[in-house]
């Protein structure tokens, strides 16, 4: 239901009723501002903080090399995956913490093929979307380069053209659950239904949904996903990601990243690689302790959050802002380009306008932190375990004193110069 003329008063009392208010708690918020970006990094949590200070002060300063076994630092990059896990819809054994969500997609990648060579199946194409975050698709293309498109062959398709190209000549089907620019949202689990009768694979990046919205990877029966945690997950700028293996591939999966990490003896020092039985399979080298400690601290954000609630308050959020927005004559101007049913659609709104990178900047400078993609999108990214309704008002009324004093037309934001 449209929210209509809510003022002040009424976007407070949106937060009385909130069940997930005392959650904003658990984060760390600086004061003056209004963060609607934790769509590409998440806020600090008070959780993460203690632990990273808690590692460094005594594990690493005190305990030293001991802590891998003393603190089970060897565990983390299972322990945090499992974890991930029960936010992705995975029983445990499934999922691990490791790499960037780019490393991590090139092994799913190889690993699925490597699935499909031992099915018997000679198929090399892989359909991805036009409009895909691009490391994706490097990934894929740095693959072609690599093995030769007679083994591994990118082709690209419209979001809304999937279905039709599911054929029985497609290996893999590689697709990113929520579009990190447009926010649609794909149905994955009738993907992966259709892919599957027709025997592909499917691999999902989960960067935009993990901890927005509930995943059910399992029970979609998903082969492989791969997300990351620096942005809905909340674990830090450049944290580990994650990667997920459905069981019923370990047993003839092969991920071509064949690190001491990952081999079945590690600490054996032998020179003929074993890969771990399992998941554990997927790790490479070392894992970064600090990192993946602030990332184990950030998740228990979620402790006794429902994600459904999550992805309730998620789309009341954006329907609030886009209502707001509306009332204050701003959506003829702003072009929403976010699918029109909620259903399809993310934890994030995004518009088209002609001066999108200079309202971005406007509203930094006044404490509201938006994004902008290129060429003249301005994204807000909503986070419901710590965006309240009254922060959106609030974000409302100055994007409206923004535009009504033209500061986004302010002569200093005519050469860009940010990097994100
Ligand atoms: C959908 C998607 N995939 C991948 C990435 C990048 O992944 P990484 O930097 O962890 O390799 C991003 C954003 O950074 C993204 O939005
Ligand atoms: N990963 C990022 C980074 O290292 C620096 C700046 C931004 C990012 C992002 O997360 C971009 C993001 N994936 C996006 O949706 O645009």
């Amino acid at each position: 239901m449209r929210y209509s003329m809510i003022n002040e008063a009424a976007a407070r009392k949106l937060d009385s009723e909130d069940v997930l208010a005392h959650v904003r708690e658990r984060f760390v918020i600086p004061d003056g501002t209004i963060y609607l970006d934790g769509n590409s990094l998440g806020l600090l949590t008070h959780a993460a903080q203690e632990r990273v200070q808690q590692t460094v002060t005594q594990e690493w300063g005190q305990d030293l090399i001991t802590s891998w076994n003393a603190h089970q630092w060897i565990d983390l990059p299972l322990r945090v995956g499992d974890r991930i896990g029960q936010l992705i819809g995975a029983a445990t054994g499934q999922v691990v913490c490791c790499d960037s969500i780019s490393v991590n997609l090139t092994k799913a990648l190889v690993a699925a093929l490597s699935v499909q060579t031992a099915r018997g199946q000679r198929r090399h194409k892989v359909i991805s979307t036009v409009d895909n975050f691009p490391t994706d698709l490097y990934m894929v293309q740095g693959l072609q380069d690599l093995l030769g498109k007679g083994n591994c062959e990118l082709q690209l398709v419209e979001e809304k053209e999937l279905n039709s190209t599911l054929t029985d000549d497609v290996s893999i089907l590689m697709v990113t659950e929520v579009n990190f620019r447009t926010g649609r949202r794909l149905p994955i689990a009738e993907l992966t239904r259709l892919a599957h009768e027709n025997n592909i694979l499917v691999i999902v990046d989960l960067a935009h949904s993990a901890g927005a919205m509930p995943v059910c990877l399992d029970e979609w029966q998903v082969d492989f996903a791969v997300g990351c945690t620096y942005k809905y997950l909340n674990g830090g700028p450049g944290a580990p990601a994650f990667v997920y293996a459905a069981e019923r591939h370990h047993a003839t999966m092969q991920q071509p990243l064949r690190g001491w990490m990952g081999h079945a003896k590690p600490f054996e020092f032998s020179n003929d690689y074993q890969p771990a039985a399992g998941i554990r399979q997927f790790l490479a080298g070392t894992p970064p302790v600090t990192a993946m400690v602030a990332v184990e601290g950030a998740l228990t954000a979620f402790d006794h959050v429902d994600l459904k609630d999550v992805r309730d308050k998620s789309l009341r959020l954006a329907r609030l802002f886009h209502d707001l927005l509306h009332d204050a004559g701003l959506t003829q101007m702003l072009q929403c380009i976010a699918p029109e049913q909620e259903a399809q659609r993310g934890s994030q709104l995004a518009y088209a306008f002609e001066h999108a990178y200079g309202l971005c900047q406007a509203l930094i400078e006044r404490g509201v932190i938006a994004d902008f993609r290129a060429p003249n999108y301005i994204r807000f990214g909503f986070t419901p375990l710590y965006t309240s309704y009254h922060e959106i008002w609030l974000a409302v009324q100055i994007i409206r004193d923004v535009i009504a004093t033209e500061d986004h037309l302010d002569p200093r934001w005519q050469q860009r110069n940010a990097v994100t």
